[in-house]
């Protein structure tokens, strides 16, 4: 059996979210002065309907699905940050990932004509040469950010910037975008009002509540100056309060409804961030959620889209929605994660995928896994069995109510359950650095059963976060499963190993080695440098800020 206490052993810290607390219910705001709660009204399900099977079960999860959440326990104090970041059980003080981002080129464009995409200017080197706040600088040393990620160093100059412009970034998942969001909303916030000034949408709970601890954790030395963060996700117990933060993460539901009700004051808002903007762009229903809360901000404000992957019809989009942005983007091949292995295993037929996947949890032991399946049912079957065998497991899908979603993701995040099982609503920015394996139970499809590039990118993206290694495993069993996952290594330019069910042994030999790199996740990628590429376009009016 494979050793996997991964991250003790190696001392490979956990991420700066894993060192969160989520304590179930939990609606905090950033302080011990309590903020208001927001009103909530029920975040309209999207589902898309399953497979073209007769079966009359489940829904397909596509997006946020929540429509209920009972009461929020406020969240801790950040007085103290070791206990802030030992919040979620770590033995050990964590700092930083302690780990390298892998190099990779990228794509600059920027609005203005004349400007010089590879001006020192337009990229940094080091955090000290963003004149950031003393209280940043401490929080970004206090958590082991000791130098800018690749995306960092290229998108906060062009963010920060002033007079203030739009932005459009790409890089690859769990390259650190979260912060140079944050970092962006962070400079760009009065302390002296306490209105809400940022706002940030994310497709579901469980990723608004987790930039909103990224966000309370690097502002954490700002809130003795008055520096408050809210969420808006479905919270019954929130219903007609206002919401309150200077920044408010929220699902694009909620925020529309909150807003319509005038519980959220929008009139200071300068600064409108689309996490997993594609997603959010794409959807029928985000999309036109996200479009209606930008008719509600100042003209103004900053829009600033964020994703590990942009499809060329969503590109378009997402320019008419951030006109005249500066953009930072990733050529098709650069997208996978290179310390992610990937494999796929030959099953005989949909029904051996269960016991093929029994057979793998019982030959191997795995710190944290995350398996993905399209329908809820499958979920549920699958945790009923697993948990029959003895695993610890948690399974999370839209199926349950929010406050369910938030204890069983918690019981993840903290190691409690090992595996999680769910559906594409958790495929996209969530960030366990504990997780180093992901098997998709079933290759990521989309509504009309094409393969599902992006979801598929996203999925195997929650392991192998900033440097470390992790290994993805795709189940196929039969042609047509078979030649999607083919499509989707042509897309992207990758080759995925193939494992077969029938001979085991090597199946656990490979899949030993692979984790056992896992562990050693400490050793640094080849390092190919390539100047960036450059190119201007059109001339572009800069947006100005209002404060
Ligand atoms: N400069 C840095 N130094 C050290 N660790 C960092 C740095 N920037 C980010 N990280 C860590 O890297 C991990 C991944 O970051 P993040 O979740 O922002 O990735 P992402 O690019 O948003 O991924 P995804 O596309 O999956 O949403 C986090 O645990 C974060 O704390």
């Amino acid at each position: 059996m494979a050793d996997n206490k991964s991250s003790d052993t190696t001392g490979i810290a956990k991420s700066f979210a894993d060192r969160l607390s989520f304590p179930d219910q939990t609606n905090g705001t950033s302080s011990d002065k309590p903020t208001e709660k927001f009103n909530w009204a029920d975040e309209v399900e999207t589902p898309i309907e399953a497979s073209p099977q007769p079966a009359p079960i489940e829904k397909v999860d596509a997006t946020e699905a929540t429509t209920k959440e009972v009461p929020a326990k406020p969240a801790a104090s950040n007085d103290s940050s070791l206990s802030m970041a030992q919040g979620d059980g770590a033995s050990t003080w964590l700092n930083g990932s302690g780990l390298d981002e892998p190099e990779f080129d990228v794509n600059v464009k920027l609005a203005d004509l004349q400007g010089d995409p590879n001006s020192p200017l337009n990229s940094i080197k080091s955090f000290d040469e963003l004149n950031l706040s003393d209280a940043l600088q401490r929080s970004l040393a206090l958590n082991g950010f000791h130098k800018p990620s690749k995306i960092q160093e290229r998108a906060l100059p062009l963010l920060m910037k002033n007079p203030a412009s739009n932005f459009i970034g790409q890089s690859q998942s769990g390259t650190g975008k979260t912060a140079a969001f944050t970092l962006n909303m962070l400079t760009r916030i009065d302390l002296t009002n306490p209105s809400p000034q940022c706002l940030v949408l994310a497709p579901t709970r469980e990723l608004a509540r987790q930039i909103a601890s990224v966000a309370k954790m690097l502002g954490m030395f700002m809130e003795a100056d008055g520096l408050t963060i809210g969420e808006a996700i479905p919270n019954p117990a929130n219903r007609g309060k206002p919401v309150n933060g200077q920044i408010i993460v929220g699902t694009p539901g909620t925020v529309m409804d909150v807003m319509k009700r005038r519980q959220l004051d929008t009139r200071s808002i300068k600064v409108l961030t689309l996490d997993e903007a594609d997603n959010m762009l794409d959807i029928g229903g985000m999309g036109d959620q996200c479009q209606r809360v930008k008719q509600q901000l100042s003209k103004n404000a900053q829009i600033v889209l964020f994703s590990a992957t942009f499809p060329d019809q969503v590109l378009n989009f997402a320019n008419t929605f951030a006109p005249k942005s500066n953009q930072i983007t990733l050529e098709v091949e650069k997208l996978t994660v290179k310390g992610i292995k990937q494999m796929y295993l030959d099953c005989d037929s949909d029904e051996a995928k269960y016991e093929a996947l029994l057979k793998f949890y019982s030959l191997m032991t795995i710190a944290s896994s995350i398996i993905f399946v399209r329908r809820r049912d499958t979920a549920t079957e699958i945790e009923k069995r697993m948990v029959a065998s003895g695993h610890a497991v948690a399974a999370l899908s839209g199926a349950l109510e929010g406050s369910e979603r938030d204890a069983v993701f918690n019981r993840f995040r903290t190691g409690e359950a090992k595996v999680l099982i769910t559906t594409n609503v958790l495929a996209r920015g969530i960030d366990v650095q504990t997780v180093t394996m992901v098997i998709n139970y079933d290759v990521p499809t989309t509504q009309d059963h094409q393969p599902d590039y992006e979801t598929y990118l996203h999925r195997i993206g929650r392991t192998g976060r900033f440097g470390r290694t992790g290994a993805a495993l795709t189940f196929v069993h039969d042609r047509r499963s078979w030649e999607m996952l083919q499509e989707i290594g042509r897309h992207f330019g990758i080759e995925p190993t193939r494992l077969d069910t029938s001979d085991w042994d090597a199946v656990e030999k490979m899949l030993k080695g692979v984790m056992k790199n896992a562990r050693n996740a400490g050793a640094k990628e080849e390092v190919k440098t390539e100047p960036v590429k450059a190119e201007p376009v059109e001339a572009a009016k800069e947006v100005t800020m209002d404060g």
